[in-house]
């Protein structure tokens, strides 16, 4: 079966959108299985549905209700509580951890736009279950980590304190933006270049770069899954040649 793929999002969905395209093409060595949104009135759920892709939302000012931003303790404990549901959401099909019947586990995360950090209590039980989490980050390895990459790269451009920006596909870590790159791609940053001028080239790299980083990584999933078919037939083959043995 094809690598089972799904897609986190928390807005417009551009990037999620390049890899259905890229699907809908067959330049997408996997399967978008399940679209989550940590918004409820993300586009890209929008997107996902008008492709058939079933989608969920998991919203974390639901778990903030009853309390205030000064609770600050009671604040720390819902955030665990929406991260660790997330986990069995991606693991199970289900928040509560209960297997649903049918629920196709993803193989591969993609954080496409997905703006929330991942804490160990989703990391952790990610890495057990055998789940690959990737994100695209529209900035160069080790330079603005977390939010708003764009404007402070281009901002940084305009200072003259840097030339280039880019950006890259990496594996996600507990250590925000920084796990290992997967793809990297650079861009001239101009001094005569508005914000938005430079925002649009990082678009239009980002919706090449999410679909080539995402099969950087179906390639070595694919070549893994396969080495453990044939490790399990030798198994099976040395385990029946030890049977004839027995018997003779
Ligand atoms: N543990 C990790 N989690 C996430 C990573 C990662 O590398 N490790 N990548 C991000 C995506 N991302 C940048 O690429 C990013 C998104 C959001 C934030 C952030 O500070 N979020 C705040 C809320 C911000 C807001 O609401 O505007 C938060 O989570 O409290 C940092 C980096 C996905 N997660
Ligand atoms: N730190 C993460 C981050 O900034 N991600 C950024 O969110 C946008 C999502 O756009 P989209 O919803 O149109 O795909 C993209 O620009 C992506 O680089």
């Amino acid at each position: 079966m094809s690598v089972t793929i799904t897609v986190l999002i928390s807005g417009s969905g551009t990037n999620l959108q390049a890899l259905i395209d890229a699907e809908k093409a067959g330049k997408l060595d996997g399967t978008i299985t399940q679209v989550i949104s940590s918004s409820e009135t993300a586009f890209g759920l929008k997107r996902a549905s008008e492709a058939g892709i079933a989608t969920k939302t998991h919203i974390l000012k639901n778990y903030y209700k009853g309390t205030t931003k000064d609770q600050i303790a009671e604040r720390k404990a819902k955030r665990e509580q929406f991260n660790k549901d997330l986990a069995n959401l991606l693991i199970y099909g289900s928040t509560d951890g209960e297997p649903v019947k049918d629920y196709i586990k993803p193989q591969l995360i993609v954080c496409a736009g997905w703006m929330l950090i991942l804490s160990p209590a989703v990391l952790t039980p990610l890495e057990k279950a055998g789940i690959t989490i990737i994100n695209l980050h529209p900035a160069l390895p080790g330079a603005f980590d977390g939010t708003h990459a764009i404007d402070r790269a281009w901002k940084a451009g305009q200072d003259g304190e840097i030339t280039k920006g880019g950006v890259m596909i990496h594996r996600v870590i507990a250590e925000v933006d920084r796990g290992s790159p997967i793809l990297v791609k650079e861009l001239d940053l101009k001094k005569d270049e508005t914000l938005e001028q430079y925002e649009d080239r990082v678009h239009a790299v980002e919706h090449v770069a999410i679909v080539e980083g995402t099969n950087i990584i179906l390639k070595t999933l694919k070549e893994k899954s396969s080495l453990k078919e044939k490790s399990s037939d030798v198994e099976e083959e040395l385990s029946k040649l030890s049977i004839s043995s027995e018997k003779e």
